[in-house]
């Protein structure tokens, strides 16, 4: 198991924002976390990086507990977690943004202008053509389209050699084609590493979801299924009132 987690809870001002009972994901793993607004996905992704301190459980990751660590050493231990929000330099290139990715414990002068370490070049070029920026590895990281730059921050936490990628929300604000080739990246990645993946949008958590999706609601767990089962419960249906159920409808 490459991730175990045990009565994870936390609370903000008296407002419990998770409370887990258990939640387990096994080493190349793909799953999708879904759930409406407010329910807790978010939170449980900072808890697992470090970013959150949970107030009471138990996180065991590649057989160690990662409770009461910084969000450094978890990176360390091999949990990357891409954001909602940029995080690319945008004067820099994409190859300079790779560079330093591959090279994050040095400050930005020396990772830039130090000698390369063999191989490192490889690394970029492989890890662009995998997410498909090959003709814009040049190009200034700011100057890229959307869906590349979302490309570019899943290429530079994946060049960080994490076992489990945290992702979150990628397709948001992507073009069908932008997110049909995210989900496709996603599928390939999840060959080599855990994913873990929070979603809204229903067509694309179908094309990705070929194992489990896990439900949260008000912080909990309310169900664990395959996309179809999921799909079909009417309690999930129940939580996705609105825009989310029309679309589960037409799938
Ligand atoms: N730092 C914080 N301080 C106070 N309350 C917080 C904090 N972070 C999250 N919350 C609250 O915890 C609950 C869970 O929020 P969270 O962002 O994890 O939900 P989510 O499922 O990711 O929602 P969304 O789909 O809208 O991103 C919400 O009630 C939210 O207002």
């Amino acid at each position: 198991m490459l991730l175990e987690v045990n009565e994870l809870a936390v609370s903000f001002g008296g407002v419990q924002a998770l409370n887990l009972q258990h939640f387990q994901l096994e080493d190349r793993e793909l799953r999708v976390i879904i759930g409406p607004n407010g329910a807790g996905k978010s939170t449980f992704m900072d808890i697992l990086c470090g970013k959150t301190k949970p107030d009471t459980g138990s996180i065991v990751f590649n057989g160690k507990p990662t409770r009461g660590l910084t969000e450094v050493q978890i990176a360390e231990m091999g949990i990357g977690r891409k954001f909602q929000k940029p995080s690319v330099f945008p004067g820099l290139s994409v190859y300079e943004n790779m560079l330093l990715a591959t090279r994050m414990k040095k400050d930005v002068f020396t990772s830039l202008f130090s000698r390369m370490p063999a191989g490192v070049q490889e690394k970029i070029e492989a890890m662009a053509e995998r997410v498909g920026l090959t003709s814009a590895l040049h190009k200034q990281a700011g100057a890229l389209s959307h869906g590349q730059k979302q490309w570019l921050e899943i290429a530079i936490v994946v060049l960080q050699d994490p076992r489990l990628l945290l992702i979150d929300e990628p397709a948001a604000g992507m073009s069908d084609r932008e997110a049909e080739k995210t989900g496709e990246l996603l599928l390939e990645l999840s060959k080599q590493h855990g994913v873990i993946v929070i979603e809204h949008d229903m067509h694309f958590v179908k094309q990705i979801a070929t194992k489990l999706v896990s439900v949260l609601v008000n912080g909990k767990l309310l169900m664990e299924g395959p996309f179809e089962e999921v799909k079909n419960d009417q309690r999930v249906i129940d939580c996705y009132l609105g825009r989310v159920n029309a679309q589960l409808e037409k799938l």
